[in-house]
C-alpha cells in the first residue's frame, strides 16, 4: 500500500456483502461496484430468493450477460445461497462442490428486506444442513438481528448474540460464520474475542455515522438501513475494529438499492446505496480515525484470507480531490436511486 498526501493506492478490494438486485436494477447498479471491486459475496433475497445452486447459477448468469452488454471485465460475482427451513444436506454438498456458491445466508424470518422465506428456528430447523456446511467448510452468513417483536429494534443485535449466535457456535464450533453488517459494541466484542471461524463485514455508514443521522432537522429516510444506525458509542467501536488491523473484519457495503419513491414513503425501505463511492466512504472514515494505513487489509486482504481465496493482483488509487456525491442516480425503469450522504462532499475521489 501506499500513501501519500495526495493519493492512495492499495489492492484492489472486494466486497463481501453486496446486494445486486435483479434484471433492471441490476442493470443499473452492477458497473458501479465493478469499477471499484474484483469479486463481490452477491446476496441472495431476490423475489423469489435464490434457494438452489440451479437457481444461483442462472442469477450468475444474468449478472454475467449485464456485464457482456456494458462491456465489464473483470469482475467476479461470488454467489450466496438463502438458507430456509427447508435446505437439505445434499443442497449443500452441491454448494460446495459448486465452485462458484461461496455462502449459504440466514436471514431470520421477517428480519429485513425480502426476508420473508427466512428462517424461524435456526438449530430446530436447519440442523442437518448447518452439519454439512460445517463439514464441507461452507461459511454461513447471518443477518444478525432477532425479529421478536418484544425486543427494542435497537437491541436486536446484542440480544441475536444470546439468543442464536452463542448457541449456533455451541453447537457447531468448527463452522464458519461471518456475522454481516455488525453495528454494535456488542457484535464487534464478541467476534473480536469469539472462538473459532469467525468474521465480520462492516458497512460504510456504520463507520461513518451514527442514529443522530437519521433525524437531523426531519426524517431521512437514506439513512434508514438495517440493522439500524446505533449510538456513537458503537459507532466508535466499529471504527476501532475495522481500523485494528485484526483480520476477522472485513469490508463489505451492503450497498442496497430501492428507488428514491419507496424510501421516500409512508414506510420506507431499509437500504443505503453505497457502491457508486464505497471507497471513498471508507477512505474518509479510516482517515477520520488517522488509520488510512489499515484500509488495505480491510479492504482487500482480510476477506479473501477468510474466504480462502487469492488476493487480487491489481490495484486502485483513490486521489485527494473533491467528490459531491449527487443527490441522485438513474435507476431502473425511469425511477431515482439516491446515494449514502447525498449532495455532501468527501475528500477523495476514486481514479481506477
Ligand atoms: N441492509 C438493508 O437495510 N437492506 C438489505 C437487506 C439486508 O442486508 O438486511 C436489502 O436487501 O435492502
Ligand atoms: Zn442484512
Ligand atoms: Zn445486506
Amino acid at each position: 500500500m501506499q500513501i501519500t498526501q495526495d493519493a492512495i493506492t492499495l489492492i484492489r478490494p472486494d466486497d463481501w456483502h453486496l446486494h445486486l438486485r435483479d434484471d433492471s436494477a441490476l442493470a443499473a447498479v452492477l458497473p458501479d461496484s465493478a469499477k471499484q471491486f474484483a469479486r463481490a459475496i452477491v446476496m441472495p433475497n431476490l423475489k423469489p430468493p435464490v434457494t438452489t445452486v440451479a437457481m444461483a447459477q442462472a442469477y450468475k448468469e444474468r449478472i454475467e450477460a449485464v456485464m457482456q452488454a456494458k462491456n465489464i471485465e473483470g469482475f467476479t460475482p461470488l454467489m450466496t445461497l438463502y438458507l430456509t427451513n427447508n435446505t437439505t444436506a445434499q443442497e449443500v454438498e452441491k454448494v460446495a462442490h459448486s465452485g462458484f456458491v461461496k455462502a449459504f445466508k440466514l436471514y431470520p424470518a421477517g428480519a429485513t428486506t425480502n426476508s420473508d422465506a427466512g428462517v424461524t428456528d435456526l438449530l430446530a430447523n436447519c440442523s442437518a444442513a448447518l452439519e454439512a456446511m460445517q463439514k464441507h467448510g461452507v461459511p454461513l452468513l447471518v443477518h444478525g438481528e432477532v425479529t421478536d417483536p418484544s425486543v427494542d429494534l435497537f437491541d436486536r443485535e446484542a440480544v441475536f448474540i444470546d439468543r442464536v449466535m452463542l448457541p449456533l457456535r455451541n453447537a457447531f464450533p468448527a463452522l464458519k460464520v461471518v456475522f454481516e453488517h455488525i453495528t454494535t459494541k456488542h457484535g464487534a466484542h464478541y467476534v473480536r474475542d469469539a472462538e473459532g471461524p469467525i468474521g465480520a463485514t462492516i458497512t460504510p455508514q456504520h463507520l461513518l455515522y451514527n442514529r443522530n443521522v437519521i433525524f437531523q432537522g426531519g426524517i431521512r429516510p437514506h439513512y434508514y438501513c438495517l440493522p439500524v444506525l446505533k449510538r456513537e458509542e458503537h459507532r466508535v467501536a466499529l471504527v476501532e475494529a475495522a481500523t485494528s488491523g485484526n483480520p476477522r473484519f472485513f469490508l463489505g457495503t451492503d450497498s442496497a438499492p430501492h428507488a428514491k419513491g419507496a424510501k421516500e414513503a409512508a414506510c420506507g425501505c431499509a437500504g443505503c446505496y453505497s457502491a457508486l463511492h464505497a471507497m471513498e466512504l471508507y477512505a474518509t472514515a479510516f482517515e477520520k480515525a488517522g488509520k488510512l494505513e489499515a484500509l488495505e487489509g480491510f479492504a482487500s486482504l482480510h476477506g479473501p484470507a477468510f474466504y480462502g481465496l487469492p488476493v487480487n493482483t491489481s490495484t486502485i488509487t483513490l486521489e485527494r480531490r473533491a467528490f459531491e456525491i449527487p443527490a441522485e442516480l438513474n435507476y431502473a425503469d425511469n425511477q431515482y436511486l439516491v446515494p449514502l450522504a447525498a449532495g455532501e462532499q468527501l475528500a477523495w475521489s476514486f481514479v481506477g
